[in-house]
C-alpha cells in the first residue's frame, strides 16, 4: 500500500509556546478514511496546517505521495490535498455556487469552455446541482459544506482534509455530509483519501482507522473498534463513546460489535423479523 501522507519525526512549536509536536510520527495511506480526534487544544488543526504547508515545521518531515513537502513542491502538494474548514460561512467567494466553484478552476487555469460541465459534474457529485445559480448565502449550513467539497472535488484532489467540517451544522445538515462523504469513498475508493478532524465519535466511528492525539502526542491508532472497545482509556482522554456502542455496553454485551447506529438499527430489524 502506498502512503498518501508520511508524518516522520516531526517537532513543531508556535513562536513563544511550548512545544507542541515533539517527534511526532504517523502514516496514513492512499484510500483510507482517517478519523483524527482529541480534546481541545491538542494539535489537531495544527496538524492540518503543517500538512498543507501552512505552517513551517522545525524538524522531521511530511512527504504527500512520497513527495517531501517543501517550498519548491508546495505548490505540487497543494493541488492534490484539498480541505474543507469549520464555518460554512467563510468559505465562499462567489456571487453564486456555480461561480464559487468556477474561482478555483480559475486559478488552475482550466480553459473556460470546459468549466461548466465540470462544475456541473462536481455540483452532482455533492447533490448540489439543482443549487448551481443560488447565492450562496440562501443556503444551509449543510448545503454550505457540500458546495465547499464541490469546490475542492472540481480540482480533483487526492486527499481530502476536513477539519471539524460539521461542527456548526444541525443534525441534518451534517447526516447530508456525512452521507456524500460516504457516497464519494464508495465512488472513488482508493482514489479518495480522507483525514476527518472531529470531535463527534459517531463521526469518527465511520473511519478505517481513529488517531487519537492529546497534547500533540498519538496516543490511539486503530480500527474504530478496537478503539471503542477501550472504554475505560478512552474516558480517560476526555472521549465519549459513540451511541450504538454506549448501548451494547450497557446491554452487557462482552464484544460490540456494531459502530454505528445504523449498523445496529440493521441488526435489530433483522432480529425483529
Ligand atoms: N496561531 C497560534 N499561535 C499560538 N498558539 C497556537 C496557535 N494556534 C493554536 N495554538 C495553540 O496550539 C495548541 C493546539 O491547537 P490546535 O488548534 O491545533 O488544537 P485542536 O486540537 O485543533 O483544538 P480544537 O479541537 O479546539 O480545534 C493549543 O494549545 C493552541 O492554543
Amino acid at each position: 500500500m502506498t502512503d498518501a501522507i508520511t508524518i516522520k519525526n516531526l517537532t513543531y512549536s508556535y513562536p513563544e509556546q511550548g512545544q507542541l509536536f515533539d517527534n511526532f510520527s504517523l502514516s496514513i495511506q492512499e484510500g483510507e478514511w482517517l478519523s483524527i480526534v482529541g480534546h481541545n487544544g491538542s494539535g489537531k488543526s495544527t496538524l492540518a496546517k503543517l500538512i498543507l504547508g501552512l505552517l513551517d515545521f522545525d524538524e522531521g518531515e511530511i512527504r504527500v505521495f512520497g513527495q517531501k513537502l517543501q517550498l519548491e513542491t508546495l505548490a505540487a502538494i497543494r493541488s492534490q490535498v484539498g480541505m474543507v474548514f469549520q464555518n460554512p460561512d467563510n468559505q465562499f467567494v462567489g456571487a453564486t455556487v456555480a461561480d464559487d466553484v468556477a474561482f478555483g478552476l480559475e486559478n488552475r487555469q482550466v480553459p473556460s469552455e470546459e468549466m461548466p460541465a465540470m462544475i456541473e459534474a462536481a455540483l452532482k457529485q455533492v447533490g448540489m446541482a439543482a443549487y448551481a445559480d443560488r447565492e450562496p448565502h440562501t443556503l444551509s449550513g449543510g448545503q454550505k459544506q457540500r458546495v465547499a467539497l464541490a469546490s475542492i472535488l472540481a480540482l480533483q484532489p487526492k486527499v481530502i482534509i476536513l477539519d471539524e467540517a460539521t461542527a456548526m451544522l444541525d443534525p441534518e445538515g451534517k447526516q447530508a455530509v456525512l452521507q456524500t462523504l460516504k457516497q464519494l469513498k464508495e465512488r472513488y475508493q482508493s482514489k479518495l483519501t480522507l483525514i476527518m478532524i472531529t470531535h463527534d465519535m459517531e463521526e469518527a466511528a465511520l473511519a478505517d482507522r481513529v488517531a487519537v492525539i492529546d497534547d500533540g502526542r498519538l496516543v490511539e491508532n486503530e480500527a474504530p473498534r478496537a478503539l471503542f472497545l477501550k472504554g475505560q482509556e478512552l474516558a480517560a482522554l476526555g472521549l465519549a463513546l459513540p451511541f450504538a456502542m454506549a448501548l451494547q455496553k450497557d446491554l452487557a454485551i462482552d464484544q460490540p460489535v456494531y459502530r454505528t447506529k445504523q449498523e445496529l438499527a440493521t441488526w435489530l430489524s433483522k432480529l425483529k423479523a
